[in-house]
């Protein structure tokens, strides 16, 4: 199968993936995420965590990643030449954040910011890796002035460069947002007006989004990360991905590591389709309620009001499908990260990013796989897969899992 591709994943956070699930999202930040991201100035333990967190999401098929580092242009610059090292597709993002209230040691100044972004890209450029590119990263509106967003929108202008970032994750963080930016309209506009959302954008979550701003995105051909599984780690909310796709904005899958507590596309699928699946449950709920809501007014009014009537697309609501998460998870997020004219799927002209999976024997269970229909074998492989299924990853054909020995 194709490789897939994560649009949305924290490298420094896989230092601590599976704790800290019990907090909201700015307590996560404050507690847990930020101290430990404050570390990566030290160039051993970024190395350390590197190397996990690229060996692991190969292993687990992730052929593409748009990672965030931290603050630390050395550091990341470590994490770009490990993907390289070990042939994984990616984008790396020097974290860029000039604001934070809630944890004032782990910051750095409007200038220092732009100044090592500058040499953060200018380092990348003489690497000349193939495959390995930077993004700019401005963390979320809250961490970041006016000032930094605008000269960060400057710069992925000048050098045309992908950018991306975090919005309206929760409804406590767009809170935030507007009480810092009083002069815009919505979550969106703060981005769209410092120059942030372009066709090489890809912002993380937008859960909360409304459809005005998801037109937005759809003008300046933006794209979203949904990261399900940190959607409801965190309590954040939940992306509707059939209105996201209704409005034809562009749509990939994030693991959005540590968040989500899992390094696998495969979770993510299905957290997708889970969440998906909590959305339709509850316009079947509201549509139940509704009903009862209208048989009520009928027997005391002879007529029902339509303050209770469900909208249009509440009644045809469909569950997203095992091929439609299966396409968000690849050719999704290729298009999210406009590079679907080079990998997403097995098209003639595109590179070889493709993944050996073998259906044997751990979801095999008591049947034999070959007997059933082709369609039932990767359902199952969706749900019931993982690393030990895949027994070989390629990266514009060349073999990266299992790993080259060195001897
Ligand atoms: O899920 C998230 N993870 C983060 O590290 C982060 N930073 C800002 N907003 C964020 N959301
Ligand atoms: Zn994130």
């Amino acid at each position: 199968m194709p490789g897939m591709i994560d649009t949305h994943i924290h490298a420094p956070q896989y230092a601590f993936v599976g704790s800290g699930m019990d907090k909201p999202l700015l307590q996560w930040l404050e507690f847990t995420t930020f101290p430990t991201e404050e570390t990566f100035s030290n160039l051993d333990i970024a190395e350390n965590v590197y190397r996990g967190v690229v060996q692991r999401t190969l292993m687990n098929g992730t052929t593409t990643a748009c990672y965030f580092a931290t603050i630390h242009t050395d550091s990341s610059l470590i994490l770009a030449d490990i993907a390289h090292q070990y042939g994984q597709r990616a984008f790396i993002g020097k974290v860029c954040m000039d604001s934070n209230e809630t944890y004032p040691k782990y910051i750095e100044s409007s200038e220092e910011s732009i100044f090592e972004t500058e040499r953060f890209i200018e380092a990348m450029e003489n690497k000349k890796y193939n495959r390995v590119k930077p993004i700019i990263t401005p963390r979320f509106a809250i961490s970041c002035s006016e000032k930094l967003l605008n000269e960060l929108g400057d710069l992925a202008d000048k050098f045309q460069l992908h950018i991306q970032s975090h919005i309206s994750e929760s409804v406590d963080e767009i809170a935030e947002v507007m009480r810092l930016f009083p002069g815009y309209n919505s979550y969106t506009e703060v981005y769209d007006r410092n120059k942030l959302l372009t066709s090489k954008t890809v912002m993380a979550h937008g859960c909360h989004l409304t459809d005005e701003e998801l037109s937005i995105f759809r003008r300046k051909g933006a794209a979203i990360s949904h990261c399900p599984n940190s959607n409801i780690s965190l309590c954040s909310g939940h992306l509707d991905v059939q209105n996201v796709l209704k409005q034809k904005v562009k749509l990939g899958l994030g693991t959005d590591v540590a968040g989500g507590y899992s390094v696998s596309m495969l979770d993510a699928i299905r957290k997708a389709i889970e969440t998906s699946k909590i959305i339709f449950m509850e316009k079947q709920k509201r549509k139940q309620e509704n009903k009862t809501l209208d048989q009520n007014e009928i027997a005391q009014n002879g007529i029902a009001s339509d303050l209770n009537s469900v909208n249009d697309t509440d009644h045809d609501y469909k569950v997203l499908s095992n091929q439609e998460a299966f396409r968000l998870a690849t050719l999704g997020g290729s298009e999210a990260l406009n590079i679907d004219h080079i990998t997403g799927n097995f098209e003639v002209n595109k590179e070889f990013d493709a993944l050996l999976i073998s259906t044997a024997p751990e979801i095999r269970a008591h049947e034999n796989l070959f007997e059933i229909p082709t369609e039932d074998a990767v359902q199952r492989f969706l749900f019931l897969g993982d690393d030990r299924n895949i027994k070989a990853v390629y990266v514009a054909g060349r073999c990266v899992v299992p790993f080259p020995r060195n001897d």
